[in-house]
């Protein structure tokens, strides 16, 4: 048998589809996390070791004022030169500073104006330096011998010392000024870099976004192709076959995919069902006619007859009826003489000639081999006598052709009344008697017998 995936093979390539945007903006969004966790903790190591770093050049810078301070208060060499090695161990500092602070910031800004600066500062140090040196040599002279020149020497050089420490200051504002250009140029770094971030966040954000309506118009699709496809599809069909008879044509579902090959099946098998039900009434039909019927002459049989006479009992004894009892005369011998089919057409032409002769409101019965009943409800023996006459009459006057020999056949009828109230069995036993007497004065004769509430066995025979 030939497989059918076209279903199958469309729902998984569907399903697919959506799977794959979902994936990928899963990984998306996976990628943005790991990038926004670099640049996050880029921002924190190197801005921060930016930062950390221009903040100690600005404290050597602080210190750097300090140390001036303490070349300026020496009186003697010794404090002299232990203040220009403070001054020295500053600038070794301050010049490391600047070198890590460069290589951190690469080219992002430039220190000329900080080491322009500081070497002002150092030529300014080297001039307090001299000017420090002249005055502890001139208060050593004038403490050995005082002179005037010495002491105006000493006053100029105290004048220029002060001098030269303001402008040790103002060059220690400037540089402090040059590295606060650089801190703010780092937070500006910072700030750049954040708004970057953000800016590349906000492109992430829109890409998941679309990727993440795509998923969800995808799957809508899906969900409606589904819908069309399997769902309306399979309810239709239940809808047809939950029915208590569903027509094959209805059961017809369009395309060559799975459905439609078990909609051909469903349909194939109500034909089935459908066909064999049609045999089924009919075998019943056939079978309730050879249930209720005769076979040779189509008239009831006697089990239909009796069966009828129970049901109708109270009707029947409520309004009076009349049974008649009819017999084939000496049928052995045209059994004997013509043998037994044409014994079969008597039986056929008589049951035909009461058929034709009685009421339809008449129930008649083939009751034995060549015998007859008839039951005829609420009728009298005035109506029925004239009726049974004209149909015996009918039998004897006509002859019936069998091959080249045309038969006689006469026929003896026993009738009796019973009136309302009566038992059948009653009516039925007076009929037979009826019978027997008209066998019994000849044949081809009606004999009747009334029936009444104070009758205990009075009869009157015609
Ligand atoms: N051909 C045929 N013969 C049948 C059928 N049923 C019963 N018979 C025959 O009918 C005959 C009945 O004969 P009897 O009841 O003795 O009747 P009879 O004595 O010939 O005639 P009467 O005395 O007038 O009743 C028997 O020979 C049965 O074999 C049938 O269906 N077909």
């Amino acid at each position: 048998m030939r497989r059918v995936f076209g279903l199958t093979v469309r729902l998984a390539a569907l399903t697919m589809v959506p799977t794959l945007v979902i994936l990928a903006t899963i990984l998306l969004a996976l990628h943005s996390f790991g990038e926004y966790r670099a640049t996050v903790s880029q921002l924190s190591e190197r801005h921060t070791h930016a930062l950390m770093t221009a903040s100690r050049l600005m404290q050597q810078s602080e210190s750097m004022l300090g140390s001036g301070a303490m070349l300026l208060l020496a009186d003697d060499h010794f404090s002299r030169r232990q203040a220009l090695f403070e001054i020295a161990d500053r600038r070794e500092w301050m010049e490391r500073l600047v070198d890590e602070l460069a290589a951190i910031r690469g080219e992002a800004g430039s220190f000329d104006d900080i080491e322009r600066v500081r070497d002002q500062l150092m030529e300014s140090f080297d001039a307090l330096d001299a000017l420090v040196q002249r005055r502890i040599d001139l208060v050593g002279q004038l403490q050995q011998a005082p002179d005037e020149t010495s002491d105006a020497l000493l006053r100029e050089t105290e004048r220029l010392l002060a001098r030269q420490m303001r402008t040790n200051r103002s060059l220690s504002q400037d540089l402090s000024v040059a590295i606060g250009y650089h801190v703010s140029g780092i937070r500006l770094d910072i700030r750049d870099a954040a708004e970057q971030m953000e800016q590349q966040l906000r492109q992430r954000e829109g890409a998941l976004k679309g990727f993440a309506l795509l998923a969800v118009l995808l799957l809508l699709a899906t969900a409606y192709h589904i819908n069309r496809s399997v769902v309306r599809r399979v309810v239709k069909l239940q809808r047809v076959i939950s029915r208590e008879r569903p027509a094959p044509h209805e059961l017809r579902v369009d395309g060559s995919d799975e459905i439609a090959q078990m909609a051909r099946s469903i349909q194939r098998y109500v034909h089935r069902i459908n066909d064999n039900e049609r045999r089924i009434m009919t075998m019943n039909r056939e079978l309730d006619f050879l249930a209720t019927h005769d076979a040779l002459t189509q008239l009831r049989n006697r089990h239909y007859f009796e069966r009828e006479l129970n049901e109708r009992r109270n009707a029947l004894a409520a309004e009076g009826y009349c049974v008649a009892m009819i017999d084939i005369d000496h049928f052995k011998a045209i059994n004997d003489t013509h043998g037994h089919e044409a014994g079969d057409r008597v039986i056929r032409c008589v049951a035909d000639r009461l058929r034709r002769g009685l009421p339809e409101s008449a129930l008649l019965a083939r009751y034995g081999g060549e015998e007859f009943v008839a039951l005829l409800p609420g009728s009298d023996i005035d109506t029925v006598v004239p009726m049974l006459e004209q149909i015996r009459q009918g039998l004897e006057s006509h002859s019936i052709e069998l091959g080249e020999t045309a038969l006689r056949v006469t026929a003896s009828f026993g009738l009796a009344q019973q009136l309302p109230g009566g038992e059948f069995d009653e009516a039925l036993k007076a009929a037979d008697e009826a019978l027997y007497r008209a066998k019994r004065s000849g044949r081809n004769r009606v004999m009747y017998r009334w029936l009444s509430q104070d009758d205990s066995g009075d009869a009157a025979y015609g």
